[in-house]
């Protein structure tokens, strides 16, 4: 992380030496920029990416994943699409722009997190504070989350661009059973293993229920009918009658069963010290996502009921409800403004619709200075890159990180008229 620090101050010069830019350092290894504008009357405006990601080990991976090899137009390697494409696209964004000369006229935040994906307690959280204390309200806060979905959605010919508008709640959980050990050459009839075994498979065989269009999903679909092809488009505009059938189709694949429910997901599984031993412990992590219309009490209740064994502890390591949804109408800059660029810089896209951001985000922890916050990420995902992410052989290719550029300088330069943006600018302008 400190490498990082080192490797933006060399690469990005001018952004390091301009007037207008103001860097820090925040929580050991996060940075912030503070980008001056002329108008002080225009209020600021944020963007926001982190620096951390997820392990990769070697194997599987078709190139080490922390070599950053280019094959075949993809540029390989964990964190390409979550999230050093964004950390480095808007910083790459704003050296262009420095080095055009370009004078900002509505300020700006560029904020680096550097543990989003372990809850940024001390990046995005240390930066949200301290803005908070200096009184900073933000007109919107763009982060990670959707994205330009090609193929993802069965029945939908056009790719689509979902900026999520909210995104889920979390709850992880551990799962504890103890018993006491001995030799197993005279076993009980359960040891803590095959009691904890039992439990976490209920809770994968009972998944929680559908709550599909009782929740901000409903405007997705309402506003991707028109994309749908016949019949379906009839359906999605009438989700009144069909919701229940749309959600057991939804159901079907992981990526989009998201929308539906609260989804269950074992993690970690402990147990055992010895071949010829009777296991004393067995532990587990489950990590559930919270649809919208549900809350943290509401799934820890069902999940009692699921696992129905005194004999497996549960304990809370960390919960969250689900985010507010961040308005999306014909007067919201926030949306509007990045609905405009994506529009501009992915002109092949159908339709921008509000969506459900399933993964989380830093952004959460910006609630108290702006209630428009957007989570859309500038990269073009086919249904077999979901798999990419935090998963094996995360790649983007060339093209798709230059529109990440592309995108961000345009949306900071979309975002310095205080009005709406009106005409679509052509990328020849680059
Ligand atoms: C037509 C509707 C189809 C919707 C299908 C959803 C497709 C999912 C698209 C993007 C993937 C979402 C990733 C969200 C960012 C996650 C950031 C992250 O890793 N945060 C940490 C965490 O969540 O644990
Ligand atoms: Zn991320
Ligand atoms: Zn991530």
């Amino acid at each position: 992380m400190e490498e990082f620090g080192a490797y933006i101050r060399k690469v990005f010069p001018r952004v390091f030496s301009s007037s207008f830019v103001h860097h820090e350092v925040v929580g050991g290894f996060s940075h912030l920029f503070t980008v001056h504008g002329s108008d002080p009357l225009l209020q600021p405006y944020m963007l926001l990416a982190h620096l951390d990601v997820v392990p990769a080990s070697d194997e599987g991976w078709e190139v080490p994943p922390f070599s950053g090899q280019e094959r075949d137009g993809f540029l390989y390697g964990r964190g390409t699409l979550d999230d050093k494409n964004a950390a480095m696209g808007i910083l790459q964004a704003l050296e262009f722009l420095l080095k055009r000369n370009y004078k900002p006229i509505r300020s700006f935040y560029i904020a680096i997190g550097h543990d989003e994906e372990v809850s940024g307690r001390d990046g995005a959280r240390k930066i949200a504070s301290k803005l908070e204390s200096a009184g900073v309200r933000l007109s919107f806060l763009s982060d990670e989350g959707l994205a330009v979905l090609d193929g993802v959605m069965k029945g939908i010919e056009r790719p689509v661009a979902l900026v999520g508008t909210t995104e889920k709640g979390s709850i992880t959980l551990t799962l504890t059973v103890q018993s006491v050990p001995g030799h197993s050459s005279f076993p009980p009839k359960e040891t803590s293993i095959g009691i904890l075994a039992a439990a976490v498979s209920r809770l994968e065989q009972n998944p929680l229920p559908s709550l599909f269009g009782k929740g901000p999903e409903l405007a997705t679909f309402e506003q991707l009918a028109t994309q749908f092809t016949f019949p379906l488009n009839i359906v999605m505009a009438n989700l009144w009658l069909f919701a229940p059938i749309v959600a057991r189709i939804l159901a079907w694949k992981p990526s989009t069963n998201a929308l539906v429910r609260t989804t269950t997901a074992v993690t970690l599984f402990q147990g055992g010290v010895k071949a010829n031993v009777i296991p004393p412990f067995a532990n587990a992590t489950v990590n559930f996502r919270i649809h919208p219309a549900q809350t943290v009490e509401e799934v820890l209740e069902l999940v009692r009921a699921t696992i129905a064994d005194d004999r497996v502890k549960i304990s809370v390591q960390e919960a969250f409800n689900p985010l507010p949804v961040s308005p999306y109408d014909e007067d919201s800059f926030g949306f509007q403004v990045i609905r405009h660029t994506i529009h501009e810089i992915f002109s092949e896209v159908g339709a921008v619709a509000p969506g459900v951001c399933i993964g989380n985000t830093d952004s959460r922890h910006y609630l108290n200075l702006t209630k428009n916050i957007y989570r859309f990420s500038p990269i073009w995902l086919k249904a077999e890159d979901l798999s990419r992410i935090h998963g094996l052989n995360e790649r983007i290719s060339l093209e798709m990180y230059e529109r990440g550029v592309q995108f961000y300088l345009h949306l900071i330069q979309n975002s310095d008229t205080p009005e709406l943006p009106k005409a679509h600018k052509s990328l020849h302008e680059l």
